[in-house]
This record gives structure tokens, sequence and C-alpha cells, in this order.
């Protein structure tokens, strides 16, 4: 069992695709369906620790791993049951259902397990579920001690993460590769703890979850995405290339300055606080703004938009940043106030879903939105939220799982602004410093645990520098 960190994500179309090749490569779809049942049936083995099994089969390709998983289970020596929706049907799943010897419970009917194993749909499910499955479904999940999703849990929509009538898995078992549903909100709580069991379908993906930094010897035998870098002072390093961030503040000076400490604690060399405000850090070198301030050669990095507000003057602010072209970091209320038509090109906006919205529209899953969004603007696009999507202009994607709902309190996209800034401004090019201060950013706040404050994240960001 895998974890997905640097995994590719497929949609339910792609994954169609890549089993498609292997299939014309030689590789027979039962051949496939036996590895997935196969590889479930070890790992609820391994789960269930001897407790009695139900695993629900529907009438596809999901169903046929389930039949699968319930014969090995079965020839495992687990107390194993099967209940079906209906009679199986797709031409895999109906060999798959006739090597499983046992009875077939009707699902209405299906008496409780202390391990529920859900393989009723997975990603060809094409509309809500109705009430007639959902009903024993959720009733069966509420009385199973662990539940555990094949593929997806059924009844989320594959690639837009949106929940149509599932359970709440404890455990999802990702075939292969994983499913934006995996990490797109609010699918993504539905599956609880997300394992990749690999079936040799050879996948590619623009997609890939956000991955950790890995050490140098890591990386090729994790085979995955490349590993996100952290930029580190070697000997010859001074500030200036360690990163000299500008941060543009306004009139609510608290959240620019914890922009400011975010970028100093995320490793800049120098950062100039651009605004009224007084007081420590000392390290913090503050400055009236002025156009001309901006005009450093040295700034890595402007930060604008933390607490600007959204009045004249601050519009000016953001012209004159604008006009500054040097790296930006575009946030909060810049956001607002740009004009999405001359955002320069090789900037990086972090808009979460209120202010994307307002910039780009609704239009589809959000994935493909942000994506678009990258490649209208030419500037990688930070699309916030409990399941943070980053895009680049050239297609590449990465979605960022496991971020701490703790993090939805005031302040804390100011923080990850400062942080993005300091990643750029050290040299990082725009996709990867987003990648990089939205790690940070996601570390800090697991390593604080519950109820902090962005204070306390902007400090923490020092521990998780690696
Ligand atoms: N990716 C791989 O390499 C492999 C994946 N495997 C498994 O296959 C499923 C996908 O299988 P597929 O057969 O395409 O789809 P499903 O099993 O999810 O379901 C399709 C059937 O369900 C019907 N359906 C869809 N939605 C509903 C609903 N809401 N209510 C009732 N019935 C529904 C659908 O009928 P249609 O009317 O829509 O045609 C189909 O009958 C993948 O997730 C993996 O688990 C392989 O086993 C191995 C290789
Ligand atoms: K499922």
């Amino acid at each position: 069992m895998i974890p997905l960190d640097g995994q590719p994500i497929l949609t339910a179309g792609e994954m169609r695709a890549a089993e498609e090749a292997t299939m014309v490569a030689g590789t027979s779809v039962d051949t496939l369906m036996e590895r997935a049942g196969e590889g479930v049936a070890v790992a609820v083995h391994r789960l269930a620790a001897g407790a009695d099994i139900v695993i629900l089969c529907g009438p596809g390709n999901n169903g046929g791993d389930g039949y699968v998983a319930a014969a090995a289970l079965h020839r495992m020596g687990a107390a194993v049951r099967v209940a079906a929706s209906g009679a199986p049907a797709s031409p895999a799943a109906v060999r798959a259902a006739a090597r499983w010897h046992g009875p077939v419970e009707a699902l209405a009917q299906a008496e409780p397990a202390t391990i529920l194993v859900d393989a009723l749909f997975g990603t060809g499910l094409s509309r809500p579920l109705a009430d007639e499955v959902a009903a024993p479904l959720h009733r069966l999940a509420r009385a199973a001690r662990l539940r555990i999703a094949v593929d997806v849990p059924s009844g989320v929509g594959s690639d837009d993460g949106a929940v149509l009538g599932a359970a709440t898995c404890d455990i999802t078992l990702a075939l292969e590769a994983a499913k934006p549903a995996h990490l797109l909100q609010p699918a993504a709580q539905a599956c609880g703890t997300v394992r990749l069991i690999p079936i040799g379908v050879p996948v590619v993906s623009h997609t890939h979850v956000l991955s950790s930094p890995l050490p140098e010897g890591e990386r090729d035998m994790a085979c995955v995405a490349p590993s996100i870098t952290l930029p580190t002072p070697g000997p010859n390093s001074h500030k200036y290339t360690r990163g000299m961030v500008a941060i543009v503040a306004g009139g609510m000076a608290g959240a620019s300055e914890l922009a400011s400490i975010a970028a100093m604690r995320a490793g800049a060399g120098y950062v100039l606080h651009l605004g009224e405000g007084q007081g420590p850090p000392h390290a913090l070198v503050r400055k009236i703004f002025s156009a001309d301030a901006l005009q450093d050669a040295r700034i890595g990095a402007i930060v604008v938009g933390p607490g600007l507000g959204r009045d004249d003057a601050t519009r000016r602010m953001l012209d004159a940043s604008l006009a500054a072209h040097r790296p930006l970091v575009i946030d909060g209320d810049a956001l607002r106030l740009i004009d999405p038509t001359t955002i320069p090109a090789g900037s990086i906006l972090t808009p979460h879903g209120g202010e994307f919205s307002h910039l780009f529209g609704q239009e589809g899953d959000k994935i493909t939105r942000t994506r678009r969004a990258a490649a209208q603007t030419g500037a990688v696009i930070v699309h916030k939220g409990p399941d943070t999507v980053i895009a680049a202009p050239d297609g590449r994607v990465t979605v960022a799982g496991e971020g701490s709902p703790w993090l939805s309190t005031a302040g804390t996209g100011d923080v990850l602004a400062g942080a993005i800034g300091a990643m750029r401004a050290a040299g990082l090019d725009p996709f990867a410093a987003a990648g990089a201060g939205v790690w940070l950013h996601g570390a800090a706040a697991r390593r604080l645990g519950p109820a902090f404050i962005a204070d306390d994240l902007a400090d923490a960001l020092s521990a998780v520098r690696g």
C-alpha cells in the first residue's frame, strides 16, 4: 500500500485509456481485475485482523474487483460474505462473479459485518446513487467498525470530487493511480486515508499529488513526480542570494506583517516591509512605500495584496508593483483590484475560492478551471482551499492533499503568500516556488496541530524548513 505523495492523478477517461493501452500490449482485463482484487484482498486481510467481512459488489468492473477479492479472502481463510446491488453486467465482472462460489445476498437485506468493503461503483459512476442503493450502503457503513472503499468510495464523482450519495470510508484502496476525488473536496473527506495498490498499468500524467521534499538519492527510487526543492544556503550564500522579498503593506498592517514574518521564517535573506508599521522583529527592514523603493534590482519577489485595501491609493500601489517588472506574488485585495488581462506572465496568484471565481468564473472541476486560468494568464495559480490546486501555464498541475482543517483561520493566507515570496526570491521558478511554499505552509500547520493562530504558523515555518 503506497502513500499518495508525488503520485500521478488520472481522470476516469485517462485511467480507461491507460488500461486500454495495457490491454493492447497484451494484458487482459481479467488479469488486471485479478491483480486489483488480489491486491485489495491482501490489504483487507491485514486490516481485518480476523474480523468478519462483507463485500458490496456493483454491476461494473469495480464490482468485479469485489468478487475477485471475496474469492481471494475466502482462500485466505477469512470470514467473508458478498452482497450485490444486482447482477454483474460488464463481461469481466460476469466472469469474476462466476469464480465466487459462495452465496450472494441482496444489498437491501444484507447483514452488517465488522469490516465493510465497498465495491459498488468506481470510476464508472454516471449519476447520483439511487435511494435503494444509498440507504443500505449507509446502513451497512454505520454498522461496520472499518469501511474500506475499492478505488473510490461508491457515489463520488471521480473527476470533480462531488459527493453523490457516498458513505464516508476510513480507507480507500486506489487502483494504480490517484484520482481527482482522492484529493478534491468534498469527496476527499469521504475517502479517509488513501493508499495505492499497483496493478501494472503504466500511467503518465501532467497532474500529480504535491510531493514532499525528498533527499537526492531517494528521488528516483520513489518513481514519482519531481519532488519539491527547498532552497538551502551554501557556504558562499549571502542575504541577497538567499533572496530579497519586498512586501507591499496597506491599510491592514497585520496581514502584511504576517507575510513579512513568514517570508523571513521560510528562509528569505532580506525582507523589506514597505508601509507605515513599526516595531519588531528587528530583522525586518521597514521603509515607507514608494514606487522607487520597488525599483531595487536586488528584489527577487514582490508580495502585493495581503491587507492592501481596495481604495484608489492602494490601486496605485498595485500599479507600481506591476510596473516594477520584478517577480510577483499577487494575493488578497490585489486579486480584487487587478484586471486579469494585465497580469504579468510568470506571476504567482494565490486566490481562495471566492477570489478565483471573481477573476475566472466557476465552470468545471477545480483542477480543470485552475489549469485553464493558468493557461489564460500565463501565471502560476495557487487555488487555495482544503484541496489546494497549483497550475502552471504549460499544463502541469499539483494538488496538495492532507491540508490541515485548522488552516481555515484569519491570516493563514498572508503567511502562505510570504512563504511563496521567499521561495520565488530564492530563485525557484514560479511553479516550483508555489509548490514549495504550499508544502512548507501545510507542514507547519500539521506540526502545530489544533487551534493555532496565523502568527504561530508564520513562526513554525522555521522548524519545517529542513
Ligand atoms: N483502471 C483500471 O486499470 C482497472 C480498473 N478496474 C476497476 O474498474 C472500475 C471501473 O469500472 P467500470 O465498469 O467502468 O465502472 P463501475 O464499476 O464504476 O460502474 C459502472 C457500472 O455501474 C453503472 N452505474 C453507474 N452509475 C450508477 C448509479 N448511480 N446507479 C446504478 N448504476 C450505476 C453503469 O451503468 P450505466 O447505466 O451508467 O451504463 C455500469 O453498469 C474501476 O473503478 C476499478 O475498480 C478493473 O477492475 C481493473 C483495471
Ligand atoms: K467503490
